[in-house]
């Protein structure tokens, strides 16, 4: 379901309502709200949200596992760390329990087998079926990437792995990444879009012919109930269907 809303705040007060809203309800049913993280700019302002009242209160923190939807292979204080931003904007300041936050990243080994390590830790939390996050927050690049999948990369046709980590030769760093199998078994997934320069994108994703492999948030479920395109007025500029 595509929303369009007139500011960021707006945008950032749906999506934290909805965060509030689903680890609501994913407690009553199953005691517990497993979600996926995302980096970049674009849920900043939602992370300092959640970590202020009213939200702060109405999260069931205690009962929240936070992974990551991907990351930047660089050490956990490292300024293109994902979970350095989401620790110093959110976490450091709501009691969730340090051991059900699973850092994407870990010393000491390759980034190929600790994805084969964040997979099991997935499985094991569920039990050994197909891990399936309550939440995943997404930002989409202007290159119309999301999570760490990014155009014409080989990740985009995985689908055994639930994670997967590969040189990203543009950007000289490795990536992990969930595979789109594992996000796309998400009971929601919102993301969240803001600027102009994500107009182009946005309107070959939602609206463009299909080509994965060019614009590989096209490769996300698009159902309306459970799949929030979050976005602000730059962004949609380009979209006919509103
Ligand atoms: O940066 C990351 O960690 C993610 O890999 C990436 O998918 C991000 O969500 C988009 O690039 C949007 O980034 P912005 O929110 O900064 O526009």
């Amino acid at each position: 379901m595509l929303q369009v809303f007139t500011d960021k705040t707006a945008l950032s007060t749906f999506a934290a309502d909805l965060f509030v809203q689903t680890a609501k309800e994913a407690v009553a049913r199953d005691g517990r709200f497993v979600v996926a993280l995302t980096g970049g700019s674009s849920p900043v302002q939602l992370y300092h949200m959640l970590a202020e009242p009213p939200y702060l209160n109405e999260v069931p923190w205690a009962r929240t596992y936070v992974f990551w939807g991907d990351e930047r292979w660089v050490p956990l204080d490292d300024e293109k760390s994902n979970y350095k931003m989401s620790k110093e904007a959110l976490l450091d300041k709501v009691p969730v329990p340090a051991e059900q936050i699973f850092p994407m990243w870990k010393a000491e080994v390759s980034p190929e087998a600790y994805a084969k390590e964040y997979e099991q830790i997935l499985l094991e939390l569920f039990g050994g079926f197909k891990p399936q996050f309550d939440l995943i927050l997404l930002g989409m690049g202007d290159d119309g990437h999301t999570a760490s999948l990014f155009p014409g990369t080989a990740v985009l046709t995985e689908q055994e792995k639930l994670v997967d980590a590969y040189w990203l030769a543009p950007q000289d760093m490795y990536r992990i990444t969930l595979t789109a199998t594992l996000i796309n078994a998400a009971r929601k997934i919102a993301f969240l879009t803001f600027g102009a320069n994500k107009a182009k994108a946005l309107y070959e994703v939602l609206e463009g012919a299909p080509d994965t492999n060019q614009y590989p948030s096209q490769l996300i479920r698009k159902d309306a109930d459970t799949v929030h395109w979050l976005v602000d007025e730059a962004a949609a500029a380009q979209l006919q269907k509103r």
